[in-house]
């Protein structure tokens, strides 16, 4: 049996991740806290899952690394900045591996991979993405993820800069730029967790969407994390998509 501890147990996907270790064969749930206070309630578990808040994740993978606990990592907010410094206490720290992945749900992850399989064969690209009006961070953690798989594949082909004729502008009409990628952010009462990545080039365009209907969703991706995560090969990964052999 796999020992799983979960930070953020009382929240939207904490409490959906507590009942999947409970329902699953081969995971049993240590611990279930919500306050970086109760964290010590997690000792003895082998992995612990985190979906809190991007003001907390950090102090939490501290914790978790220098306490030699595997961590799977849902929560967003993760920049270079904040991937260098998890790095950089791996390597202080011998013992726990670390999955951070902005998108559990396995269509989620083969949107992504859609979306950067076809960009190098449009002239535009642009993201949507709708979420529930709770959601802190903006854009999403999935939208910023796919803006850089679409702007790393867009430069390896060697693409031309996107047409855009705008000069004058209401601040935010254009979206935010990720990656050189317009990123377009609704919060909308009653949506869950969606996205449609958006192509043209002369006469066709293309939409690749996903919808995420309940937070259940992305629980067979969670629980893959939790099986695999000691056993990569590197002490940081990035993304579900190694472990879905879609490298
Ligand atoms: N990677 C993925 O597939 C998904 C990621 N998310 C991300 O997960 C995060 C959480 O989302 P929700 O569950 O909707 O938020 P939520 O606000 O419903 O839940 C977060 C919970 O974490 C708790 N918390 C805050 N600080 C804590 C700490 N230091 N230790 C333990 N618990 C703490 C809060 O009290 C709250 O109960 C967000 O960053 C969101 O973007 C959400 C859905 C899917
Ligand atoms: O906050 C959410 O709800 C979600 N957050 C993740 C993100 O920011 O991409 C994943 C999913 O979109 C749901």
């Amino acid at each position: 049996m796999i020992k799983v501890g979960v930070f953020g147990a009382q929240g939207r996907m904490g409490s959906e991740v507590v009942k999947a270790v409970q329902g699953a064969g081969d995971t049993e749930l240590v611990a279930g806290v919500d306050t970086a206070e109760e964290r010590d309630a997690v000792r003895g578990a082998d992995v612990v899952v985190d979906f809190t808040h991007p003001d907390a994740v950090m102090d939490n993978l501290r914790w978790l690394i220098e306490n030699r606990v595997h961590a799977v990592v849902g929560t967003t907010g993760f920049d270079d900045a904040r991937l260098d410094r998890v790095r950089e206490l791996l390597a202080a720290n011998p013992g726990a591996n670390v999955l951070i992945a902005p998108n559990f749900g396995i269509a989620a992850v083969l949107m992504m991979s859609f979306a950067a399989k076809a960009a190098p064969y449009f002239e535009s690209t642009e993201i949507i993405e709708l979420h529930h009006p709770n959601k802190a961070d903006a854009p999403s953690g999935t939208a910023s993820r796919t803006a850089e798989l679409v702007a790393a594949a867009r430069e390896r082909a060697g693409s031309a800069p996107m047409p855009d004729a705008t000069t004058a502008e209401v601040p935010g009409a254009r979206g935010a730029d990720v990656a050189g990628v317009r990123v377009h952010a609704l919060r909308i009462t009653g949506m869950i967790a969606h996205q449609e990545v958006v192509f043209g080039t002369h006469g066709e365009t293309l939409r690749i969407r996903h919808d995420s209907m309940n937070r259940e969703s992305f629980m067979p991706g969670v629980l893959l994390g939790v099986r695999r995560v000691a056993g990569l090969p590197d002490r940081l990964t990035l993304g579900l998509e190694p472990l879905l052999g879609l490298d």
